[in-house]
């Protein structure tokens, strides 16, 4: 603590100098800078060249920046044709296309516009400060001039234009009622999106998009790249965070200038034309390389042999500076050192890189190809903390997610859209016990006593859901594409097609591909943003092959192949027919489709719910908190004398398919890698799809987090069996502690699935 003391004393000392020494303000800075009394936000405004090291000219310095950047705002804000200012003016229009025209310019950088607002409606996602209401909204923008307007309503404008345009192609006509009601969400499909404030109101997030749109307007050249929200991300946090209000006021205006001089020096990682500049991205990944041949001899020439190029894994570490690899304060420190070498053309940040492999190098000396691509582009998840056993990491909701046919034919009924039981427990058990007879003892544990009056069903095809809320979600991403309303005859029918397709053609275990197929479709369809969605796509673990090359994906063996083509044809027919998809068409040729259906198999999470479930929970918590009278005592072995009599009953009749199931897509789960001895499992403890992942024991500091990928009857088999499974359907050799511990075992499987090899052999 008291080295920590000194420190900011020295800090503060030093930026209380007449003529601040940036010599030591360096050091000091490169070992870190204390976030209190505002030291990092004034540090890396000296390190960035923002304010000169004469504190006596800061005053005028900052008012002459500050007014200079209001004007910016005036002036690339404003609305091309609106103020016309001589005769000349007046000759441009919203219909002159020449590239000249302002309105074309406008019509451009709208564009650039929405490209910038989608990706900062997303940044830092796990800090809530970017959606928070920032006190120092922009005044200019606020207070609505005369000839002004907000970003805001260009959004809203821009967005109404493309849904417009892709209608009318398709359809000749325009929908506005239809578009109206997609264009306050650009993206149909993600919840997690930032949404706006009120008007008079903004979010941290809308000055940063306005910071990026001036600084893309007046850099033309160069414009907006992905990515560069990244940067500003963490220098506008610390800013707007300082504890100085003074310097808090101006945070939007200071942001602008240091991300400005930043870029000077990164500029040429974010332009293809620089690639091979002195400063581009392949001079500096070389020289990454021979420093990572310097430091680790071994781990270069196991990169070298297994061909693992820095392109694949350091290309984004080193352009965005780490922002993606590590949470918000660690980029902060990272950055603080960063900014103290900025001179050196951030030479350090190659030792960082370096070090983030070095860290690895056990693991990535045992590791194939793959296995050590997959370790280095970071899908998988490590611990920062002390989990407790039991204890939740997170949640988090399907991106898209499908019911399993069977549900149906079995009358199992859960919410089409959320997979919410819609059964009361007692009809839930008389279904499963085939015993109408049956009567739930403390009804009173049971939520779903009344579901049935809450239903909610599809006007035209009867589907039903859980709440208004679901269905309008469901119909928005794709309901009002598949609802089978007899509406169109001949869609329905290929619809049902395409499923009784997949159902003959799939082998066990039963999986919602071709459900999930159907609904991304329809998804890419009704978004207004396709290549959003496509790019969530891209980002699951993909490859039809595995590591060692000897095998396919289970879904793509040789006795499928055929009925592979014709689901295929299927739904090229139904795209072409019904979707005119032309970002899907990919995914519809011979590779493509068989890339997906691995994609899919690889990275589906089974989802399952049941109201008998809830009602066990609730009947054990009341046993629970009962007091433990005698009487207590005997009415809760009643209850699970009871329970246990249900189940018994539900075995006999149904099997153990005692669940609604379904599975879905997931974003961050897809990036929990399996282990035969997992910490962690897959709960879903809201009975619907919002999964939750709660570890099974304790975990410590940088451990990594890990699933089970089988089911549980599965789990106990040999390892020569679970290993088989793994590969099979995710494609990897199991490598856990739990596999190399008994590896001693002789390579046995049981009866059934020898007998399944032999089929497979046939
Ligand atoms: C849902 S993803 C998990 C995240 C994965 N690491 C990625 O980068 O996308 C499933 C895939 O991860 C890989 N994987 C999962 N667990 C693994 C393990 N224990 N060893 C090697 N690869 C694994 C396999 O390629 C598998 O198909």
């Amino acid at each position: 603590m008291a080295i920590y003391q000194k420190t900011v004393e020295q800090f503060e000392t030093l930026l209380k100098c007449d003529i601040i020494d940036l010599k030591r303000l360096k050091i000091l800075a490169f070992n870190g800078c204390p976030a209190e009394n505002g030291i990092r936000s004034l540090t890396w405004k000296v390190l960035l060249n923002y304010l000169v090291l004469d504190r006596t000219k800061w005053s005028s310095h900052l008012s002459k920046q500050r007014e200079l950047y209001r004007g910016y705002i005036r002036e690339t804000i404003i609305k091309p044709g609106l103020t016309p200012t001589t005769e000349a003016d007046f000759v441009d229009h919203p219909l002159n296309s020449a590239p000249d025209s302002s309105w074309a310019v406008y019509f451009k950088e709208n564009e650039v516009l929405l490209q910038i607002d989608k990706d900062v409606r997303r940044l830092c996602p796990d800090l809530s400060f970017f959606q928070r209401e920032t006190d120092y909204p922009c005044s200019e923008i606020l207070n609505q001039e005369a000839g002004f307007e907000s970003l805001r309503k260009r959004i809203v404008s821009t967005a109404l234009k493309v849904e417009s345009q892709s209608q009318s192609r398709l359809t000749g006509r325009l929908e506005f009622e239809y578009q109206n009601k997609k264009s306050h969400s650009s993206t149909s499909y993600d919840d997690n999106e930032y949404q706006l404030l009120p008007d008079g109101h903004e979010a941290h997030w809308e000055v940063v998009e306005r910071i990026l749109f001036v600084f893309s307007k007046l850099n033309s050249g160069q414009s907006y790249v992905q990515g560069m929200n990244e940067i500003i991300g963490p220098i506008y946090y610390t800013f707007a965070t300082d504890p100085n209000l003074e310097w808090r006021e101006h945070a939007e205006a200071d942001a602008f200038y240091c991300f400005t001089n930043l870029m000077i020096h990164i500029r040429d990682n974010f332009m293809k034309i620089y690639d091979h500049s002195e400063f581009g991205i392949l001079v500096r990944m070389q020289r990454f390389l021979m420093l990572l041949k310097k430091t680790d001899h071994d781990i270069h020439y196991l990169f070298e042999k297994q061909k693992l190029k820095p392109e694949f894994y350091a290309f984004r570490w080193l352009t965005l500076l780490l922002s993606q690899e590590f949470r918000l304060p660690d980029v902060l420190r990272i950055w603080d050192s960063l900014f103290a070498d900025q001179e050196r053309n951030f030479e350090f940040l190659l030792y960082i890189c370096c070090a983030m492999i070095v860290l690895q190098r056990t693991r990535l000396l045992t590791g194939s190809e793959s296995q050590n691509i997959k370790l280095l582009q970071g899908r998988q998840i490590i611990s920062k903390r002390i989990y407790q056993s039991g204890e939740l990491i997170f949640e988090e909701q399907p991106l898209v997610l499908a019911q399993f046919e069977w549900n149906k034919l079995y009358k199992y009924s859960a919410c089409e859209y959320c997979l919410y039981p819609l059964e009361s427990c007692e009809q839930n058990v008389r279904r499963l016990c085939q015993d109408t007879s049956i009567v739930i003892q403390h009804p009173e544990c049971d939520p779903n006593q009344t579901i049935s009056q809450r239903i909610v069903r599809c006007r035209q095809c009867n589907e039903m859901y859980c709440s208004t809320k679901c269905y309008q979600q469901a119909m928005t991403n794709y309901h009002s594409i598949l609802c089978q309303s007899t509406e169109n005859e001949k869609k329905d029918q290929l619809i049902r097609h395409i499923i009784d397709l997949w159902r003959s053609a799939h082998p066990p275990p039963e999986t919602t591909s071709i459900t999930l197929v159907l609904k991304l479709m329809a998804m890419l369809k009704n978004s207004n943003n396709r290549l959003l969605l496509l790019q969530e796509l891209q980002k699951f673990s993909q490859g039809v092959q595995s590591e060692n090359q000897k095998f396919y994906h289970k879904l793509l063996r040789k006795e499928f192949q055929s009925q592979v083509e014709q689901l295929r044809y299927a739904l090229e027919q139904f795209n072409e027919q019904y979707m005119q998809i032309s970002e899907f068409k990919w995914f519809l040729t011979s590779d493509g489709f068989r890339q997906l259906l691995a994609l899919l198999g690889r990275n589906q999470q089974g989802i399952g719910t049941s109201s008998l479930a809830i009602w066990v929970k609730n009947c054990e918590n009341l046993s629970k908190t009962q007091e433990t009278t005698a009487a207590a005592g005997a009415a809760g072995s009643d209850i699970s004398q009871f329970i246990d009599a249900i189940y018994t009953k539900i075995d006999d009749v149904s099997g153990e398919f005692i669940d609604c199931e379904g599975s879905g897509l997931f974003k961050l789960q897809s990036c929990l890698n399996h282990s035969c001895d997992a910490n962690a499992e897959i709960q879903y403890l809201h009975n619907n799809s919002t999964l939750s992942v709660v570890t099974t024991r304790l975990i410590s500091p940088n451990e990594e987090i890990t699933i089970n990928y089988l089911s549980e009857c599965d789990r106990n088999r040999s390892r020569h069996s679970r290993q088989k499974l793994l590969q099979e359907n995710y494609l990897f050799l199991c490598q856990c502690n739990r596999c190399v511990s008994e590896a001693s075992e002789p390579d046995e499987t049981s009866e059934e699935e020898e007998s399944e090899n032999e089929m497979d052999e046939d």
